[in-house]
């Protein structure tokens, strides 16, 4: 008989009970006066009456009468872009997540071994961590595909490890009505039974219907309409809350026509600045307040996601599931109080007991941008009289305007007055030397320029400028930090260095959060105006929403799926 039965039988003492709380039964959508008693790390039991399972070694948690619920698990985030994990993992933990489902178009960017590098910066962590693998390296829709044949059977390989689940967002524009070279990538995952998460920004009708053979998951509905379509074709509906945007009103809007079991929620990504306020209690509540049942929006952050992913012991405190428990000592309002992570009390009256971890990364994680970086790298020969620009219209979506740049000795030049800006995608590749220079409206930038590494899902650094003697300074700033954020005028005004791998900072949350202000305030004090510059700049390149895009070799024109150039 294993441990796990000689506590549920009686016949042995547990290493921890929660006792005296309204334990959560997902499977049921209901709470009952039970205790949670674990042995080795599992739940063994969820006795009525805990006595014969409380020895004297056995640490007892008094719930008083508090919601006790299973770990929440982050259906879909990004860990390996702008902070390590590592030293940021206790605000999850503080936040009631226990078990995080991550991109990894970030470290994925260094090919199978840069998600190898990923899994084992998370593998020892008080939280679980799973990924999803990036196709995005695979496709060919606007550059030639990033990953050699070699790269993408390795890729292919990487399904079969246990802390994969999954192959990672994929545009349906690189997919949908064509061949994609990333086919294979579904196909396998398909044989071993893992899903595949789509990125389905715009994609409605016929386009969704067809989009719905490959994906099983889509985190992109904005609209009541955008659930119940998704819902309807088969596709496991995450709704999403954090950094980036909060779409968890259209998901409460039809979950009077959605089963909640086939819902889950993430945060798609919470920086920083956000993070040190709470993780995945944050988007709980957000569903709470916008109208979702707590039953059914904590399914939606357990069972759901769980079952979803194949994660057969999580999800629930059903006996033999891993003991990721969490005490809260408000329901409604989602305020944890105890956490236990794999039997391990990690939170205490709110606070973490576990804390950063230091790591050294392989070097080449350090020394990843290379780029030019004089003034000429941005220069844009003078031919005709209009060029194409992207305009800012918020968040990820960008639009496209013609616009009439200053004419000087032969060439294009921003012209600041008119809120005419160059920006710039360099690949950052040691062996690789492209790089296109285009035209950015509606920032407002007055002067100077700003360089990030952190652009998304392109290796390569993204500088927008009113000068171009500062925007190969602030450039070069980006390079010799080995990757971040730079703002010159005249000098560097400010600076956050992402050193891992160009994507991730090593300093502590804190500090990031701290450093990405004086950025984001360096940006406003030259006129910058619009809502999340950070987020505007760094998704110049993102090809995952249908509008006009950076690439390295022209404007990727995503909606008609071609490459074009200034005009
Ligand atoms: N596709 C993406 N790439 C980088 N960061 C993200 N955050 C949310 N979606 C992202």
């Amino acid at each position: 008989m294993n441990d796990l039965q000689m506590v549920a039988l009686g016949e042995a003492s547990a290493d921890l009970v929660v006792e005296g709380g309204r334990v959560l039964l997902p499977e049921l959508g209901e709470f009952q006066s039970r205790a949670v008693a674990v042995v080795n790390n599992r739940v063994a039991a969820l006795p009525a009456d805990p006595e014969s399972a409380v020895g004297p070694d056995t640490e007892v948690i008094h719930a008083d009468g508090r919601a006790v619920v299973p770990g929440f698990i982050d259906a879909h985030t990004h860990l390996d872009l702008q902070q390590c994990y590592e030293l940021a993992y206790h605000y999850s933990l503080e936040g009631g997540t226990t078990t995080v489902i991550s991109e990894c178009s970030g470290f994925g960017s260094f090919g199978p071994s840069g998600i190898e590098e990923f899994l084992a910066a998370t593998a020892y962590l008080p939280v679980t961590v799973r990924a999803t693998l990036p196709p995005t390296p695979l496709f060919d829709t606007f550059e030639p595909p990033a990953a050699t044949d070699e790269e993408a059977s390795e890729l292919l390989d990487l399904l079969a490890d246990d802390r994969v689940v999954g192959v990672g967002e994929s545009g349906w524009i690189h997919a949908v009505g064509r061949d994609t070279p990333a086919e294979a990538l579904y196909e396998r995952a398909g044989e071993v039974g893992k899903p595949v998460t789509g990125h389905a920004a715009g994609c409605r009708g016929a386009d969704l219907a067809a989009f719905a053979s490959i994906i099983d998951d889509d985190h992109e509905a904005i609209t009541r309409e955008g659930v119940i379509e998704r819902a309807e074709n088969g596709i496991h509906v995450v709704g999403r809350c954090g950094s980036v945007r909060d779409d968890i009103e259209a998901l409460a809007a039809a979950i009077d026509r959605v089963d909640p079991a086939e819902c889950s929620l993430s945060s798609d990504g919470v920086w920083p600045r956000d993070l040190t306020d709470g993780h995945m209690d944050r988007v709980v509540r957000r569903a709470i307040e916008a109208g979702i049942e707590p039953t059914d929006a904590i399914r939606m952050a357990t069972l759901s996601p769980a079952q979803h992913f194949g994660l057969s012991d999580r999800g629930s405190l059903a006996p033999g599931n891993v003991a990721d428990v969490v005490v809260l000592s408000d329901l409604e309002g989602v305020r944890v109080e105890t956490v236990v992570s794999g039997g391990e009390v990690v939170v205490r009256n709110g606070s973490a007991t576990v804390g950063p971890r230091n790591r050294e990364y392989p070097p080449e994680f350090y020394d990843s941008v290379s780029i030019p970086t004089d003034p000429g790298a941005f220069s844009t020969p003078a031919d005709g009289d209009w060029v194409r620009a992207i305009t800012l219209e918020g968040g990820l979506l960008t639009g496209e305007q013609r616009v009439s740049p200053v004419v000087e000795g032969g060439g294009f030049r921003p012209d600041p007055d008119g809120d005419v800006l160059k920006a710039a995608l360099l690949d950052r590749r040691a062996d690789s030397e492209g790089g296109f220079t285009g035209f950015l409206t509606g920032l407002g930038l007055e002067s100077g320029a700003v360089a990030t590494s952190l652009a998304w899902e392109r290796p390569g650094v993204i500088v927008v400028g009113a000068d171009e003697r500062e925007m190969a300074r602030a450039a070069a700033r980006v390079a010799g930090m080995g990757g971040g954020w730079a703002v010159a005028d005249g000098e560097i005004v400010a600076e956050l260095p992402l050193r891992v791998g160009g994507l991730c900072s090593d300093l502590d949350v804190e500090e990031t959060a701290t450093l990405t202000g004086t950025v984001e305030s360096a940006l406003r004090a030259r006129g910058v105006g619009v809502d999340r510059p950070l987020l505007a700049i760094q998704t110049l390149s993102f090809p995952g929403v249908p509008a006009l895009k950076l690439s390295f070799s022209g404007y990727a024109d995503v909606r008609a799926r071609e490459l074009v150039g200034l005009r």
